[in-house]
């Protein structure tokens, strides 16, 4: 279980969020939404120890620097195109398993899950598209098996194929009992996949409810009544 428990980060002048708290239960997918600038990256980035903050952000109740396995606690795609360029997809995975000591047979695997095929691994990365970026970055985030995933707009890029194929990988994950955190800005996509969505705005937490996959429209409608007011040079 993923856990922000009163979370609250500065930059400056800057209030990024606000007193955050929400829950993403083991075995299901949390939809987090909001507009730019509206704190779902530096809440992601709290979680994973890449910045600090008040309040605590905890992965099955440990805080990232506490945790002593974090590859098979939290996988992370924060950004897919952090990846050397000048290296195959096959090698980015071959160090990042050495880096984590799981075994290369792993790499098949997770090739597989994410959608890339053999062929696609063994091309360099400044070759691939934004798309094969973002399905390279899911197959390293699994590389630990975690109990908790954690992906910044993890459909951005990617054709219809993409979209789907991640939408039944999330799913088999979650299935699998795995915690997925997912940002996007695309509701519709959220509607169909998440089983919770949290709202936020201006770093504060405007909803947090069960998803009825049957009512997109719902999801839209109040998204928008939420975050009409939203000013993003403000947030
Ligand atoms: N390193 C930083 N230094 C200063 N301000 C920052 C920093 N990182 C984020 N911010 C500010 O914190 C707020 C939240 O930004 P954040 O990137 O978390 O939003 P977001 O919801 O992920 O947006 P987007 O949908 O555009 O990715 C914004 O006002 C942003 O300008």
């Amino acid at each position: 279980m993923i856990t922000f428990d009163h979370v609250t980060k500065r930059y400056g002048a800057t209030l990024a969020l606000d007193d955050v708290s929400f829950e993403v239960p083991a075995s299901s997918i949390t939809g987090f939404l909001g507009p730019n600038g509206a704190g779902k990256t530096t809440a992601m980035r709290i979680l994973l120890g890449h910045t600090r903050s008040s309040g605590r952000a905890t992965i099955d109740g440990q805080q990232y620097a506490g945790i002593s396995n974090p590859a098979g606690t939290v996988g992370a795609l924060l950004d897919a195109q952090a990846v050397h360029p000048g290296r195959t997809g096959a090698e980015t995975l071959a160090i990042a398993a050495a880096m984590i000591g799981v075994h290369r047979r792993r790499i098949g695997e997770v090739l597989d899950l994410a959608g890339l095929s053999v062929a696609e691994s063994r091309r360099t990365v400044k070759g691939y598209s934004l798309g094969m970026r973002q399905r390279l970055g899911i197959a390293q985030a699994l590389l630990g098996a975690p109990r908790a995933l954690v992906l910044d707009e993890p459909a951005n890029g990617l054709d219809p194929q993409g979209i789907r194929a991640i939408r039944d990988l999330l799913r088999a994950v979650a299935d699998d009992g795995c915690a997925v955190l997912l940002s996007s800005h695309l509701l519709h996509e959220v509607a169909q996949l998440a089983d919770r969505v949290v709202i936020i705005g201006r770093g504060r937490i405007l909803d947090d409810t069960p998803v009825d996959h049957s009512t997109t429209q719902d999801l839209e409608s109040r998204y928008f009544a939420l975050t009409s007011t939203d000013d993003r040079s403000a947030a």
